[in-house]
């Protein structure tokens, strides 16, 4: 069976799924674009790789994008504060949606959404929390699963990027950037974090009014630290880096490069460019098993993040929202959890 594919926003993550639905995995067409931009939806369309016979459709509007029938599932690529609108939509069509993250912007938007979708009773919302996929973290995650270093005390996450669009402003370091790890340390210690603080080192001045770098520190449940750096004007490349201290010992994502080189007395290897490049392997295995999840009947792929994770990331970014504007430590609290999630 082919999974119908509609994509939401067809920007650098839409347009680099569209590639790998089309020419990396198998059992998925793209059979519908829409984008604000309408040139860019139709430039995009026209360059599909295996399109249908009559062409990719290029929808008006997510909606009649959501609400076409040869449109099995719904991919949204649009930008954060859009993103309820459209999950809302297919939920109400009772259509599979994989919604990039962040899966909203706000905390009340993500109730909006797990309403909703306990209403359908049924999990057909997944969000692209692609570290979950990633080879390192997942060896990461087995080394504290298995308890050989004992119970993790500390989680220290750095999240760097070489610079960030004209539109990124200094909250997204917190809602766009930082909401990564923020999942990462829920997925990763398997725990709630409590409480959220800020601290603002001097700025870079490449950085113009953001404020740039942060260190974020949450606490956790049963007392663990996380402290996750996001540096998002550093230039020399898209670095990404996590530690776990644990009680007997630590683990860390060790340097992704393939090779070394050494050469005039100096020792290289390449830091990757952006995202795209780091986390390959993590979006190809996320989508692969997000279509053969939906092939086989199924709305989300087991383990993934639904939009529970989806809404516990978005509760912990406001309240690191609310510690870099006010410079206090921000209680973190989550709803009851529904037995959807469970
Ligand atoms: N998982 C990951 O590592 C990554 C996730 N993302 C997420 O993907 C989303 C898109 O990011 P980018 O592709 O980098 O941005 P982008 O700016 O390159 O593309 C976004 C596209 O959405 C379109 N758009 C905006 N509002 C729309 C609306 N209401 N309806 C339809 N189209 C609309 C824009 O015209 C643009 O073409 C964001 O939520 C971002 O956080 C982005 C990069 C990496
Ligand atoms: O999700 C992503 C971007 O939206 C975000 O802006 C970057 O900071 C992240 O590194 C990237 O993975």
């Amino acid at each position: 069976m082919t999974v119908n594919v509609g994509v939401i926003g067809v920007g650098l993550i839409g347009q680099d799924h569209i590639r790998r639905l089309t020419t990396v995995l198998s059992g998925a067409a793209v059979v519908a674009v829409t984008d604000v931009n309408a040139e860019q939806a139709a430039s995009v369309a026209a360059g599909v790789k295996g399109a249908p016979a009559g062409g990719v459709k290029v929808h008006g509007t997510g909606q009649e994008l959501i609400l076409d029938p040869n449109v099995d599932a719904v991919v949204v690529c649009s930008w954060g504060p859009t993103h309820e609108e459209y999950v809302l939509a297919a939920i109400a069509a009772n259509k599979p949606v994989f919604c990039e993250k962040p899966l909203a912007t706000t905390q009340v938007a993500c109730e909006r959404i797990i309403t909703a979708e306990v209403e359908l009773g049924r999990k057909i919302v997944q969000v692209g929390y692609m570290r979950r996929y990633d080879p390192a973290y997942q060896a990461m995650k087995q080394v504290i699963t298995s308890g050989e270093i004992g119970a993790p005390l500390m989680f220290h996450s750095t999240h760097r990027n070489p610079s960030v669009p004209g539109h990124y402003t200094r909250e997204m370091a917190i809602t766009d950037t930082a909401v990564h790890d923020i999942d990462t340390a829920r997925w990763l210690l398997d725990d709630e974090i409590i409480s959220a603080q800020v601290v603002k080192p001097r700025k870079n001045s490449l950085g113009g009014d953001l404020e740039d770098p942060l260190f974020i520190l949450l606490t956790t449940a049963s007392g663990a630290v996380v402290d996750i750096e996001t540096s998002v004007n550093i230039r020399y490349g898209y670095d990404i880096r996590g530690e776990i201290v644990a009680e007997q010992g630590t683990v860390e994502l060790a340097e992704t490069t393939a090779v070394q080189i050494r050469r005039g007395n100096a020792l290289t290897s390449r830091v990757p460019e952006d995202w795209r490049e780091r986390f390959l392997r993590a979006y190809d295995i996320e989508f692969q098993e997000w279509v053969d999840a939906l092939a086989a009947g199924q709305g989300v792929v087991d383990g993934a993040a639904t939009s529970w994770d989806g809404y516990a990331a978005a509760v912990v970014s406001d309240a690191a929202v609310q510690a870099l504007h006010d410079g206090t430590v921000v209680p973190v609290a989550l709803i009851e959890q529904p037995a959807l999630y469970r």
